[in-house]
């Protein structure tokens, strides 16, 4: 930009984008209260008043509701006629708790710790979040699973069928999930391969949520690190890593890439399942396209030593490995999927 047209910016300006930021979390917690009140749940049964709804929701004024309304508007979350309110076709798909799509949980729970955000200059001057917080987000793991878990089943059958219909998996063999919450990724990898067993890697107290939803299957759960744990070398045919490298420090994440390669037979899969950020040095506009990820990577940094993955950051990792992406798969909106496969295989594994 010339310094002319700089001058000219600066003289336009106005607060707007300071503004947005501000206003951010007061439509987060608007949007929180609606949900506590059960407000998208009750425009599901039909429009209504603004009355109507402080009844039936327990709001002590009409006038805090019909104001709540307005904001909620304001974001596309609701539509009025000027009498009547009622959802919007994204609420209704997102934010009505009974919609197979819905986020309610997952607006609750996607920030991660609350306490991380206050303390975040603290954590960014130490290098490190505090114990409290970092214990706050263990404490959390088994909510954000259940919260994930829709979304993680969806993006895992249109992995599932993909690696089906291209060839790359005859469907056999051990699957191994490292860090796999809910279960829904080994759920659904069974469903579309009945004859394979599988393995699943948590903390000992997130695993009852996989044991509740694969049970009667060929599972074996194991509670630990997923660095530590003992697991069969060399033999698996899929091996998933979902969601779990972006709250890793580097070190540890190249660690774990590592170790779900050696895990690996020499025909198999790794899924590497993230919310990529953009690599560093990129110009403004790259940067501005991808808030979200970004987003998702400072929240990572709020709660743990992670600070998000880029996809060619995971690429090095792989290829000093000898093993190189095979193809990337997006079947749900924002959700990428690495298929990695061992392309050398290097001189100690043959
Ligand atoms: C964001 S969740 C992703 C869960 C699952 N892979 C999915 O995509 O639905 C991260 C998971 O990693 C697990 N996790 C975190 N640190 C871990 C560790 N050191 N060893 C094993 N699991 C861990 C958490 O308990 C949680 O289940």
């Amino acid at each position: 930009m010339t310094e002319r047209s700089r001058e000219v910016q600066q003289a336009e300006s106005g607060p707007a984008p300071v503004w947005d930021v501000i206003n951010g979390f007061a439509a987060y917690w608007a949007l929180h209260a609606a949900i506590d009140l059960g407000l998208f749940a009750q425009l599901a049964d039909g429009p209504a008043t603004g009355t109507e709804l402080a009844d039936a929701l327990g709001v002590h004024d009409p006038a805090d509701l019909t104001l709540l309304a307005q904001l909620l508007a304001a974001k596309g979350l609701l539509e009025t006629d000027g009498e009547r309110w009622r959802n919007s076709v994204v609420s209704e798909r997102f934010l009505v708790p009974s919609s197979p799509q819905t986020m309610v949980e997952l607006v609750r729970h996607s920030p991660g710790p609350q306490v991380g955000w206050p303390a975040l200059a603290a954590t960014l001057r130490k290098g490190r979040p505090a114990r409290q917080v970092s214990d706050a987000l263990n404490a959390l793991y088994p909510e954000l699973v259940a919260a994930t878990a829709a979304t993680q089943a969806a993006v895992a059958s249109g992995v599932a069928t993909e690696l089906r219909t291209s060839g790359r998996w005859d469907g056999t063999g051990l699957i191994v999930d490292l860090g796999c919450g809910s279960g829904a990724w080994l759920h659904r990898l069974l469903e579309a391969a009945p004859h394979a067993k599988a393995l699943g890697v948590d903390l000992p107290h997130v695993l009852p949520a996989a044991r509740d939803r694969l049970a009667g299957r060929d599972v074996t759960l194991v509670g630990g690190d997923y660095l530590d744990v003992d697991l069969p070398p060399r033999g698996a045919s899929v091996v998933i890593l979902a969601h779990v490298l972006r709250a890793e420090s580097a070190p540890r994440a190249e660690a774990l890439v590592g170790r779900a390669l050696d895990l690996l037979a020499e025909d198999g899969v790794l899924l590497v399942a993230d919310y990529f950020r953009p690599p560093d040095g990129a110009p403004t506009d790259t940067y501005a396209s991808a808030a979200h990820d970004l987003t998702l990577a400072l929240t990572m940094r709020a709660s743990t030593l992670g600070r998000g993955l880029s996809e060619p950051t995971l690429a090095a990792w792989c290829a000093v490995r000898g093993a190189g992406t095979s193809a990337v798969v997006e079947p749900v909106p924002r959700q990428r999927v690495h298929l990695i496969t061992l392309s050398e295989v290097p001189d100690d594994r043959s």
